[in-house]
């Protein structure tokens, strides 16, 4: 565990395994946080979080110096993170290289400019009174994350926290520590000294770490991405406890909508993209695509082919296309929807089993057709390798199909038609909203979820009203009481 910027056995001295997705191997073993860990990283973080301490001392440009601070060190281990990520996670070494890990850079530089930039207003009031606001750090944050993105996720929470002056106890994923744990010792060679800004960072289970630390009565916020069955858990815990202030990235069923008069082959890539991407496991990926009946078989037998044509194999190689799922827990997860989709009408166009001869979790690239509205596969999470393909007539009955989903994180459509376009955009219950692309996602750019999405956003000068406070001040200019 990492706590007042020490690497620490946890106190019972338990450990977990965690292992390689591609190979089904134990990597090592890991310090495993429970409810006394826990609390000894929320009274580090809370120690340095006392009023008048180093850290509430320290100039928000300062604040701003150590995070670019963070991002060159990551930028100078580059390699060596994407490598221990796609080792830990089964994530693609070429993804996390080229893409993921450059973006985290990014996050924590874009919040690093923020630092001395958010800080409240003036008010217009009556004649004699004066008015203002000003923007308080949260406090003590607690972060838990999910396994699919662990540095992203870390990332996104990490650099607007500190931007705004809070402490961070963060608790990564059970299946994918390292990365985090390996930030610890770069956020430490930044020069976050000890007792100024503790970020402690506590690997363990979410049933015992992760709730000690969502129901913990000296932390002010949670930052929660995860499962919505989690996020429900999180809310309850709060209100149970001390009513610590909440933000929740859950998950998705994104509507991917593709008219006629689009880019066929184009359209078929992207949609590829949209669910295979990272083997299926992202939150907002494009799971239930639909298009229009002029097209409709064709664009089945594009993707099909598509689907049959890329490689599976280890994360690590560069000409790998689809790595493993997580988990074989995840893995048999994903073949009991479809075992459950079949039963229920829906037809395999490819795929639909796992990679046979391989310890690895991997399963084969899925294409589904023939799905209703009402079948389990339509409404919940598969989070895998399976591309589930629908027909529609027009727009008004794609946009009612779209939003008949309790989940709104991301929707995208293609069309070269700007009126269905903007019809789309505008009626889609989602977040975000992609036009003619996918994944296009950026520091500037707010993120975040409608209905069982959850809510709050990430990125973007929104992330920064999750980590403050807002104070208002107003007073008498000419008071008695002024000497
Ligand atoms: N909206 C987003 O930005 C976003 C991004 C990535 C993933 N996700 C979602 O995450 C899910 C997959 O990740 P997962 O399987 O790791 O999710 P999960 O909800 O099982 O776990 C997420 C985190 O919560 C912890 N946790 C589990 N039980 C807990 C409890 N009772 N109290 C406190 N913490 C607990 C886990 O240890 C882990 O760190 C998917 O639903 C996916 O859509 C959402």
């Amino acid at each position: 565990l990492f706590i007042n910027n020490e690497f620490v056995d946890s106190k019972d001295g338990s450990t977990f395994p965690t292992e390689n997705p591609a190979t089904g191997k134990e990597i090592c073993r890991v310090s495993e946080a429970k409810a006394a860990d826990i609390d000894a990283a929320v009274a580090a973080a809370r120690k340095a979080f006392q009023p008048g301490s180093p850290w509430r001392k320290t100039e928000p440009k300062q604040r701003g110096i150590l995070l670019n601070k963070l991002a060159d060190l990551m930028q100078r281990d580059l390699h060596y993170l994407a490598s221990l990520e796609s080792l830990d996670a089964g994530k693609l070494y070429s993804s996390c290289y080229a893409l993921e890990i450059q973006a985290c850079i990014d996050v924590i530089r874009y919040f690093a400019g923020w630092a001395d930039k958010d800080h409240g207003s003036t008010l217009p009031m009556d004649d004699g009174f004066f008015a203002y606001t000003r923007h308080e750090p949260v406090g003590v944050c607690g972060g838990i994350i999910p396994w699919n993105f662990p540095l992203t996720m870390f990332s996104w929470k990490l650099a607007p926290c500190i931007a705004m002056g809070n402490v961070l106890v963060m608790k990564p994923a059970e299946l994918t520590p390292l990365t985090a744990l390996y930030l610890g010792s770069l956020i430490k060679e930044a020069g976050f000294p000890p007792g100024v800004v503790n970020n402690p960072i506590t690997a363990g289970y979410g049933k015992t770490a992760g709730s000690a630390l969502s129901r913990h009565m000296d932390v002010d916020k949670i930052a929660f991405t995860g499962s919505a069955l989690v996020g429900r858990q999180i809310q309850k815990d709060s209100a149970e406890t001390n009513l610590k202030r909440v933000t929740l990235e859950l998950g998705g069923k994104s509507p991917n909508i593709v008219f006629a008069d689009a880019n066929l082959d184009y359209a078929v890539e992207m949609a590829h993209i949209a669910v295979f991407s990272n083997s299926g496991q992202i939150c907002c990926a494009g799971t239930r695509t639909y298009v229009q009946e002029d097209i409709y078989d064709t664009f089945v037998k594009k993707s099909v082919e598509r689907a049959k044509k890329g490689n599976i194999g280890s994360p690590s190689s560069l000409t790998t296309e689809y790595g493993p799922q997580i988990s074989k827990l995840q893995k048999d997860k994903i073949l009991k929807y479809l075992e459950g989709g079949v039963k229920e009408g829906c037809k395999i166009e490819c795929g639909g089993v796992q990679v046979e001869g391989n310890n690895g979790h991997y399963i084969q690239p899925t294409v589904i057709t023939g799905l209703t509205d009402e079948m389990t596969v339509t409404k919940e999470e598969i989070f895998g390798p399976v591309q589930q393909i629908y027909k529609f007539k027009d727009v008004s009955e794609v946009l009612k199909k779209a939003n008949n989903t309790r989940y709104g994180l991301a929707a995208a459509v293609f069309t070269n038609d700007l009126n269905k376009a903007m019809t789309i955009s505008n009626g889609v219950e989602a977040g975000t909203v992609w036009v003619n692309c996918y994944y296009k996602m950026g520091p500037t750019l707010p993120f975040g979820g409608y209905k069982e999405s959850g809510f709050g956003r990430e990125l973007g000068q929104y992330a920064l009203h999750e980590y403050t406070e807002v104070k208002t001040v107003a007073m008498k200019i000419n008071a008695p009481v002024w000497v």
